[in-house]
Formats: structure tokens, C-alpha cells, sequence
């Protein structure tokens, strides 16, 4: 597997008078586990969306295993699973036939990596039922595995945990670190939750009003303190 780094680089996006991201730059190791976190309208959801070109920087680049997203977008994006808004899931269709879906636009994927990852994100039982049927949290899994399935080298989760119960959220922390640390997978999240960021990232950039404050590990973050005291610290809020 081709290992993935993503490389900001003075990134702005302006909408009409409005500038949502001004000038961030960060990278990410590969087999890192990196969060962009910030409160509610800091800019993290327009940066991801810039990533995987569901929008366009106004200035600067965006590299992906030093592809440019702007000038090599097929070759940038081809190892990437994301989950940028709410998963593109068909209702009536059961959960299986959704993978199958996906499985078939993406060409690669055969029957042991479809069970293989129904177990993982804990589906097996309903995985025949129809989506309708579904708690939100279930779709969220659905959705993880949608994204991961062509086994991508680096996955993109905007508020992973938005509608996960704790034991899910646990299970998904678990699981993100395990394909990263294990398997060198770079995972990209975005977050408001300190509590959650500080148990799941090794690396973080504070993000506020679309400026970047902070890159730390956070292994030098808690050595002083708690995440969020950290964060109250740095931001002003
Ligand atoms: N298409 C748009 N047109 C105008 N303003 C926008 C647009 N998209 C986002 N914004 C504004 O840009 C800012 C950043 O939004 P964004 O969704 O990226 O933040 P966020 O950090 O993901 O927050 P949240 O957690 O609330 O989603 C907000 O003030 C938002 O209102």
C-alpha cells in the first residue's frame, strides 16, 4: 500500500467577501492519527471539503501523497476514503447490498474484504436488514465502511462520533487507531469534542476562525495539562 501524507499548504478559501480559511498549512505523517479541531464555524468542515475536492482553494495547495489536488486530482484522491457529509446511503436497499453498491464502482473489492469489514465496524447481525431500519449510529458504520472498503492509505472523517453511542464511539476509536498505528493508514478527523480528540489523535491543529493557533503531538500537550485546558488556553474562548 502506498503510504499517505497530507501537506496544507497556506490554504485560503474566500467565499464572497468572506474568508472561511485563511492561509493554513499542516502536515500529516503517514500511519498518523491527526484531528483538526476547533469549535462549531472554525472552518474544519470547508477544509475537508477542499481535500477531497468537493471544493476549490482559492489560494494555495492541498498535496496528497505529494499529489497536488489541484493539478493531479485523479492521482491525489485515489487513496482516499472520506465521509464528508452524511453518508450517500440508499434506504431500501440492505445494508449489504449498499456495500456491494460502492464495492462494484470501485472495482477492487471482493467478498473477504466485504465481510472482512462488516465485522470490523460491528454490522455483521444486520447487515442483511434493510437501511430503513437502521439508528443513526448504524448508518454511521455503514458509512465508515463504505469509506474504507477499497482499503484506502489515508481516511478523512468529518465528526466521526455525531450520533454513536459511547460504546460506539469507543469501538470507532479503537478501530481508527488500530488501522493507523497497525497498518500505517493516515486518518484525518474533525472534531469539537476535546474529551475524544485527546483519547483518539496523536497530533493535533487547533483551528479558529480559520486560522490555524496551535500543531502540537498531543503526547506534549498532556504532559502539563488536560486537552481542554490546553484548548481554553489557546483560544479565546
Ligand atoms: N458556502 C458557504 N457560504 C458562505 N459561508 C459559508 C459557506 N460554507 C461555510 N460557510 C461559513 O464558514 C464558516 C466555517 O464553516 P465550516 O462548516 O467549515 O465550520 P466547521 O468548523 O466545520 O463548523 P461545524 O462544526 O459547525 O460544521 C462558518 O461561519 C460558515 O457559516
Amino acid at each position: 500500500m502506498e503510504r499517505a501524507t497530507v501537506q496544507f499548504d497556506k490554504v485560503t478559501k474566500k467565499i464572497g467577501k468572506k474568508t472561511i480559511i485563511d492561509e493554513i498549512s499542516f502536515s500529516i505523517a503517514p500511519g498518523e492519527v491527526f484531528g483538526l479541531l476547533g469549535p462549531n464555524g472554525a472552518g474544519k468542515t470547508t477544509a475537508l471539503r477542499m481535500l477531497t475536492g468537493l471544493m476549490k482553494p482559492t489560494k494555495g495547495d492541498i498535496r496528497l501523497c505529494g499529489y497536488s489536488i489541484q493539478k493531479d486530482f485523479e492521482k491525489a484522491i485515489q487513496h482516499v476514503g472520506a465521509i464528508i457529509e452524511n453518508p450517500d446511503l440508499y434506504s431500501y436497499l440492505t445494508g449489504y447490498q449498499n456495500l456491494i453498491h460502492f464495492a462494484r464502482m470501485s472495482g477492487k473489492v471482493n467478498k473477504e474484504r466485504l465481510t472482512e469489514i462488516i465485522a470490523l465496524v460491528g454490522l455483521a447481525e444486520a447487515i442483511n436488514d434493510k437501511v430503513k431500519t437502521y439508528s443513526l449510529g448504524m448508518r454511521q458504520r455503514l458509512g465508515l465502511a463504505q469509506a474504507l472498503l477499497h482499503s484506502p492509505s489515508l481516511v478523512v472523517l468529518d465528526e466521526p462520533t455525531n450520533g454513536l453511542d459511547p460504546a460506539g464511539i469507543g469501538e470507532l476509536r479503537q478501530y481508527l487507531k488500530k488501522i493507523a498505528h497497525d497498518e500505517g493508514v493516515t486518518v484525518l478527523v474533525s472534531s469539537h469534542l476535546l474529551s475524544e480528540m485527546e483519547l483518539l489523535c496523536d497530533g493535533i491543529a487547533i483551528i479558529q476562525k480559520g486560522k490555524i493557533l496551535q500543531i502540537q503531538k498531543m503526547q506534549d500537550i498532556v504532559k502539563n495539562s488536560t486537552l481542554e485546558e490546553h484548548f481554553l488556553e489557546v483560544t479565546d474562548r
